[in-house]
């Protein structure tokens, strides 16, 4: 039995932001950060869910500023590291050094997994600040693994001292996962550590979770209560209560995290994530989970399907930041419905 040890990051108040439409309190991060604390969780990410400068019409205005809640994540935990996300060209230098005065250790920099190159500059800013580097290969699935291991040498070399494999759409299926995690161990070597962050739309969080592990990955993302985008993020209690029994080292309290999940994240949540048919076209046609809620609205206001969105989505390979072609779909698919007559069903 492995005795190995690896870090957790919980994403709930990042990737949960998507979920929650970006309207987390302040008093929302105090309660989730001290129960995450007090059960042991070594790093929470903090921040719109799409990272800092993420407030704005395309992608959902913040209810709280961001810097208020990172402030605030610093001031309640007493162990844990707060880290935050930023996209280039999403957020700026002046946000990765804003966050650092404000107090977060750990600077997460997602690009699509084709774009590293656009990270350079932010990792460069982001280490002379004295932060820690992660870097995040968004959209992983999309490629294979020697293209992602060429990605992660360029976020190395940039300074990112961990590089992740994102599963975005939550689309990987367990080699494909481990081949992929493989081909950015053996490019980075004593480089960088390298990272998973899955998502449930096929369902297999926790086993993907555990193949990348089990293929060197050192650093996991998971959601208490799978708090996160689409079907949500790995749930970050099974987990731990995963590894604790396969003998892998993570410092969390399953009990504790349990407790929190349930006394504390549920009922900050406005529904529980759950895997439905959306959520599930979204792992199987490779869709950016965070496309939901957007999906889901446009759904109803144009009186289309949820999930012919998606798929549609998919079909177009579309990234972050191109939310605005998702109401170009709805508005096509209710001009064909209404061509189509009454007979025509929303599904
Ligand atoms: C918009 C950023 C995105 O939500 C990052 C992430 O968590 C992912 O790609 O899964
Ligand atoms: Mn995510």
């Amino acid at each position: 039995m492995s005795s190995r040890s690896i870090r957790i990051t919980d994403s709930s108040l990042r990737d949960g932001s998507h979920a929650k439409r970006h309207q987390f309190s302040v008093n929302d991060v105090r309660k989730i950060v001290h129960a995450l604390d007090q059960s042991g969780v070594p790093v929470i990410e903090v921040a719109h869910g799409d990272g800092l400068g993420g407030s704005s019409f395309n992608y959902g205005f913040s209810a709280t500023p961001e810097l208020d809640l990172i402030r605030t994540a610093v001031e309640t935990a007493e162990r844990a590291k707060i880290a935050f996300l930023m996209l280039p060209g999403v957020g700026t230098k002046d946000d990765i050094k804003a966050a650092y005065d404000n107090g977060a250790a750990i600077c997460r920099i997602a690009t699509h997994c084709t774009e590293a190159d656009t990270s350079v500059q932010h990792f460069g800013a982001a280490r002379e600040l004295g932060l820690e580097t992660v870097g995040f290969l968004m959209m992983s699935h999309t490629q294979p693994p020697e293209k992602l291991a060429g990605q992660a040498r360029t976020m190395a070399d940039a300074g990112c001292q961990c590089v992740y494999v994102v599963d975005s759409a939550g689309a990987l299926i367990l080699e494909q996962t481990s081949d992929r995690v493989a081909a950015l161990v053996a490019e980075l070597g004593a480089d960088a550590q390298v990272g998973f962050h899955g998502h449930e739309n096929l369902g297999l969080g926790v086993a993907n979770s555990i193949a990348a592990v089990r293929a060197g990955a050192a650093q996991i993302d998971g959601s208490v209560r799978r708090f996160g985008a689409g079907a949500g993020n790995t749930p970050l209690e099974a987990f731990a209560a995963v590894c604790e029994k396969l003998g892998i080292l993570t410092g969390i309290d399953v009990f504790a995290i349990a407790d929190a999940a349930e006394d504390i994240v549920l009922p900050i949540m406005d529904e529980e994530c759950r895997l439905g048919r959306m959520e599930l076209m979204m792992g199987y046609a490779g869709v950016y989970s965070s496309f939901l809620k957007h999906a889901d609205s446009l759904a109803d206001r144009y009186g289309v399907s949820g999930s012919e969105i998606l798929v549609e989505a998919g079909r177009r390979a579309l990234i972050g930041g191109a939310e605005d072609q998702l109401i170009e779909i709805a508005v096509g698919l209710s001009e064909q419905r209404s061509s189509a007559g009454p007979a025509a069903m929303k599904g």
